[in-house]
């Protein structure tokens, strides 16, 4: 049943899958994808504009028609949705452990239990004027063109303290620049007497799942 002031949200697509990159790599998931993006990379990898409006009660229909209990809310920016936290808590209700994927400019929703923020380095301003102090994973992508992402690593690791620090490579049209992102892993640890950067890796793209 459909009630008249329910509210609805932007919706890309709602699908399960298996966490595809970072620590929790193979996590079986459902991915609720939020439209719209505070930020424009060039190489984003999500029309982030083709959505429909949802409203609550369809997405969580959608939501229990799966069976596990692990939710990776992405986008898009999914911490720029209006009236999120209500959908949030319904979900929370419900028993789901909620995971977030941010690019960390905003505020995290209360209720998400576990952060993974990908920071832009071609935003590097902004982060150095405001971003979230935790995440409990910190992802970022090697833009081809960025000669100075170690500088933007460095920069991110004084501003959000983190359990782990991963470095991604960045796929176009099916290629990914991995030998350019791990010759930055490497000299990014050699700068720091602890080594602190891992290798993460969109594995759902090599194998080709959603
Ligand atoms: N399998 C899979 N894992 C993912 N982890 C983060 C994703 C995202 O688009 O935010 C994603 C995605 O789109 N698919
Ligand atoms: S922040 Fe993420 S969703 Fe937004 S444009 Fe960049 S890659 Fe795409
Ligand atoms: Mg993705």
């Amino acid at each position: 049943m459909q009630l008249i002031n329910e509210p609805k949200f932007p919706i890309v697509e709602i699908f399960e899958s298996l966490q595809g990159e970072g620590a929790n790599t193979g996590m079986p998931s459902i991915f609720v994808r939020f439209g719209k993006c505070n930020l424009a990379c060039p190489w984003c990898d999500t029309n982030y504009n083709q959505f429909e409006q949802w409203s609550l009660s369809q997405i969580l229909q959608k939501v229990r028609s799966f069976s596990v209990k692990n939710i990776i809310i992405t986008g898009g920016e999914p911490t720029i949705q209006v009236g999120i936290a209500l959908l949030l808590d319904r979900l929370k209700a419900d028993g789901y452990f909620l995971a977030i994927e941010t690019n960390g400019l905003k505020a995290i929703p209360s209720q998400i239990d576990y952060i993974a923020t990908s920071p832009k380095a071609m935003y590097a301003k902004k982060y150095e004027n405001r971003c979230i102090p935790f995440a409990h994973e910190v992802r970022i992508v090697v833009d081809e063109q960025d000669e100075n992402v170690q500088d933007f690593c460095q920069l991110i690791e004084s501003k959000i303290q983190a359990n782990g620090y991963y470095l991604s490579p960045c796929e176009i049209n099916g290629k990914m620049n991995l030998l350019q992102t791990i010759t930055h892993l490497g000299l990014l640890n050699q700068r720091q007497n602890k080594p602190k950067w891992q290798l993460s890796i969109q594995t759902h793209k090599l194998i080709g799942i959603e």
